[in-house]
């Protein structure tokens, strides 16, 4: 397992090793005493499946509030995808900034996105499903998103992005009031 840190404290990007034989590859996609070696310590209990139809569908960026906010563990199944975390910690040094990078079933590549992020991913190829595991249960209530072009991403995409009607309708980074605060 290569784990990398990035920009913002916390984000990280994983690459478990696959071992390939003439059948294909195995891999561990998740153990937990593995990211435990690496001070990562994140009891999961829920994992979600989604597939996207078409290039250029946009899911995000989705946070649930507190109390039932979530980290993710997000990697690509089929297909290839660009995956997004945004600091939404009041207080934070790195307040709105975002990390991005591509995940898919070739690469293999995971995000870690931690509490206090926003998460969402363009994908890049049809058919693209997404598997992620979050250490908190689906909460409605506590349910949010922010506008996925009002954070300054560079999604690298020309062309009309795909969006759910709640995400189209979506406020704007910069008219949200964060229900997350930045513990230092
Ligand atoms: C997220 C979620 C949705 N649902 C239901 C609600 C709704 O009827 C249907 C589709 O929900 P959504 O439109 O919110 O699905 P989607 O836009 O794929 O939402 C997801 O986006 C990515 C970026 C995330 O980070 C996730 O946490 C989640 O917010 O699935 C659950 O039953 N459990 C869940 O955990």
């Amino acid at each position: 397992m290569q784990i990398e840190e990035t920009r913002l404290a916390g984000v990280v990007i994983l690459t478990p090793q696959r071992f390939g034989d003439a059948r294909g590859f195995f891999s561990e996609s998740w153990n937990r005493q593995r990211m435990l070696d690496h001070g990562i310590d994140l009891e999961f209990v829920q994992d979600n499946h989604s597939m996207s139809s078409d290039v250029g569908t946009v899911r995000g960026l989705h946070f649930q509030a507190p109390p039932h906010a979530q980290d993710k563990l997000v990697r690509c199944g089929q297909g290839a995808l660009f995956d997004v975390a945004v600091d939404i910690r009041k207080g934070s040094p790195t307040y709105g900034h975002w990390v991005g990078v591509e995940l898919s079933a070739e690469n293999g590549k995971q995000l870690l996105v931690p509490k206090g992020f926003l998460h969402g991913f363009m994908t890049r190829a049809p058919q693209t499903e997404i598997i992620y595991k979050c250490t908190d249960y689906y909460a409605p209530d506590c349910d949010g998103a922010v506008a996925w072009n009002s954070c300054g991403i560079d999604w690298d995409f020309e062309g009309a992005a795909i969006l759910s009607d709640k995400d189209a309708a979506a406020p704007a980074l910069a008219d949200f009031d964060s229900p997350f605060v930045w513990e230092g």
